[in-house]
């Protein structure tokens, strides 16, 4: 049963990333409510050595690869794979195709949506077919590269985060596709957006969209985070461009702490106090997005 409502991204071509956000992106313009759009170019040249190279450095995620196994020798039939590529420290250091994969990176030239300064990590990422990676967000803009084979992306909302049934950074909704609406009632009120990347194509996922992908063939690809808020936003010890940004994470952490102090009163007055607040925060959620359209920066 599919649960909701399709909505097609359409697909733009040659548009520098500033028109696209402010022009195409945006969720709303008036009263219009628009779908995003795939920002879509071709990739130029092709990561062809990618299937038969060796990677350079200890990057895969599969423990065995690391023993010097061929990829024939790993696969075990019916077994799914998935590459994300890592930094050398892997605690610390974000990846970076150029130095893991530096043959690879001379073939990957992509259009330049971002100043170089802005740059946090390009990850390489390989999929077995049919492995789905669950409903996430990370917090830096970013580009998704489709190398080789198909991919089915899945976004919605930054808006739409109260549907999601979260914990942290990723949905608790496993299953997007036959949700089970008696566990998950609020996931219905989701609006999806979906696409299908071919080989060639990028998909721009701004910061805190949620996104969903379904390798539905074996595939390659490169995805880049950048920043696009003030370096010192950023939480420094993020290798994976998935932390809160710093004042986010405090302001997490004191709610918490918030929640702590109500636990001092009796069930009923934390119920109403709880409810008082709720309607502090909910004025202050939605009070940014209306005051400032399409704005994705204040979303
Ligand atoms: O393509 C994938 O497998 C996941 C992509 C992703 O989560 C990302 O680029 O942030
Ligand atoms: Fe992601």
């Amino acid at each position: 049963m599919d649960c909701q409502e399709k909505l097609e991204v359409p697909v733009y071509t040659d548009v520098d990333r500033e028109t696209f956000l402010r022009d195409i992106y945006p969720l709303t313009s008036g009263s219009e409510t628009r779908a995003p759009g795939t920002l879509c170019a071709r990739v130029d040249g092709e990561l062809s050595r990618a299937e038969g190279g060796r990677p350079r450095g200890q990057s895969a995620c599969v423990p065995r690869a690391q023993d010097g196994f061929s990829a024939q020798e790993l696969c075990v039939q019916d077994e799914s794979y998935y590459l994300r590529s890592l930094g050398e420290d892997v605690r610390k250091e974000p990846a970076d195709l150029r130095k893991q994969f530096p043959e690879l990176a001379e073939d990957f030239d992509i259009p330049q949506f971002f100043e170089p300064e802005q740059f946090f990590s390009s990850v390489f990422r390989i999929s077995s077919p049919g492995l789905q990676l669950w409903t996430h967000y990370d917090v830096m803009d970013n580009l998704l590269a489709q190398v080789t084979g198909r991919k089915r992306v899945v976004l919605y909302s930054p808006k739409d985060a109260l549907y999601l049934y979260l914990t942290g950074d990723k949905s608790e909704v496993l299953d997007i596709d036959t949700t089970d609406l008696q566990h998950y009632p609020e996931f219905v009120k989701a609006s999806r957006y979906e696409c299908i990347l071919e080989p060639g194509d990028l998909l721009f996922i701004p910061a805190l969209w949620f996104h969903n992908t379904l390798a539905l063939q074996f595939g390659v690809g490169v995805n880049m985070f950048w920043r696009h808020l003030p370096p010192e936003s950023y939480d420094k010890k993020d290798p994976y461009g998935n932390k809160d940004p710093v004042a986010a994470s405090r302001a997490l952490q004191s709610l918490e702490r918030t929640l702590g102090i109500l636990e001092e009163l009796p069930p009923d007055y934390q119920d109403f106090y709880a409810r008082r607040m709720v309607l502090r925060i909910q004025s202050r959620a939605y009070q940014t997005m209306e005051a400032s359209p399409g704005n994705l920066d204040t979303a």
